[in-house]
């Protein structure tokens, strides 16, 4: 949803070239039907519907198993993620009603900014049409695990392949928390090196949105971040036992309701969260996990209320 979008074009071709999927609608409030021809000539198995403005919506989403919502629009230079809450929280909200009242077992992936308070949003939607399920409804923070294995593998002048930082917290400054000490394989950070990849993978966004100079935010490689939760997503939905993804997802970890860490994935949805990681961390991460919980704790709070005070269309 959202799919003739700076994202949206790109996630799509990457979906299309997936051999999990069998059909693919796109869906978008402007025009998507030359997407999606585009994208039909494509010679792979899946098959492509193009749905264009709000009256199509509903039928882009009956039958589907995964929804994926980077509908909304993008920071530009000066911004933070939540100056964008006052119109995507509104998108989001629709969106989400939509997909309560069409598919409401599909796996849901967010991608909407602010994340750390539209996750919260879509939850309490759901919630209020009587179909929430904590455990298919992800904030796809993806692209922050993305960045952190690219980043240290170019620091430590590794092999990308083999790189996996977990990232905690949520999607947005300093609550996105890279937990270096955790990397896998096993990699030893001076203090220094530290702070400059944590600073760098939190504001990363930030970092392609100056470059951008007012054209957008990250589009590619966010595309790319979301093609993998998609496919993650299907492997666990086909029975795939050893799929684990970082999500923003409703949780016991922490004293929030809602935090991003591994999740482990299955056909149900989310099946365990992986509270190891939050054992033994450092010093550093310890200070910045408490650090972060005051700014994400309010971003969740600012969520909810909104959904609560505009109820559900019925
Ligand atoms: N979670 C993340 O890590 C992450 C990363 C990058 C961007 N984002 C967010 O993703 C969102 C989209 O970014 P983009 O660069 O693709 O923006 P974009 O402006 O290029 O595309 C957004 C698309 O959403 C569509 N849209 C708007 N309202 C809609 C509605 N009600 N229904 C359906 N479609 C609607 C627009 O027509 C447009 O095609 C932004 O909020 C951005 O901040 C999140
Ligand atoms: O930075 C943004 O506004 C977009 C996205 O959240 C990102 O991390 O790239």
């Amino acid at each position: 949803l959202g799919a003739a979008g700076g994202i949206g074009q790109p996630l799509a071709l990457l979906v299309k070239m997936s051999p999990l999927i069998s059909a693919l609608h796109i869906y978008d409030i402007a025009n998507v039907k030359g997407v999606a021809a585009d994208l039909s000539h494509c010679n792979t198995p899946a098959q492509v519907l193009g749905f264009t403005g709000s009256s199509e919506l509903p039928n882009s989403l009956k039958g589907v198993d995964v929804v994926v919502i980077p509908a909304g629009v993008p920071r530009k230079p000066g911004m933070t993620r939540d100056d964008l809450f006052s119109i995507n929280a509104n998108i989001v909200k629709t969106l989400v009603e939509a997909v309560a009242d069409n598919c409401p077992d599909a796996f849901i992936h967010i991608i909407s900014n602010p994340v750390n308070s539209t996750l919260p949003i879509a939850a309490e939607v759901l919630k209020q049409k009587g179909v929430y399920d904590p455990k298919k409804l992800f904030g796809v923070t993806t692209l922050d695990v993305v960045r952190a294995n690219t980043f240290v593998a170019q620091k430590k002048n590794l092999k990308l392949i083999d790189v996996d930082v977990p990232v905690v917290g949520g999607h947005a400054g300093k609550t996105i928390l890279p937990l270096l000490s955790k990397t896998r394989p096993p990699v030893s950070f001076n203090d220094e090196e530290v702070q400059e990849l944590t600073v760098r993978i939190q504001n990363a966004g930030t970092e392609v949105v100056e470059a951008k100079e007012g054209a957008g935010s990250a589009t590619l490689s966010m595309a790319y971040a979301a093609a993998r939760f998609v496919e993650s997503s299907l492997r666990a939905l086909d029975g795939d036992a050893d799929v684990y993804e970082c999500s923003f997802v409703q949780s016991d970890l922490t004293e929030l309701p809602f935090f991003a860490s591994r999740v482990k994935l299955g056909r149900k949805g989310v099946e365990a969260i992986i509270s190891s990681d939050l054992q033994g961390l450092t010093e550093y991460e310890q200070k910045a996990l408490e650090a972060l919980k005051p700014e994400l704790k309010a971003s969740i709070e600012k969520g909810i209320a909104f959904a609560q005070k505009q109820p559900v269309t019925t």
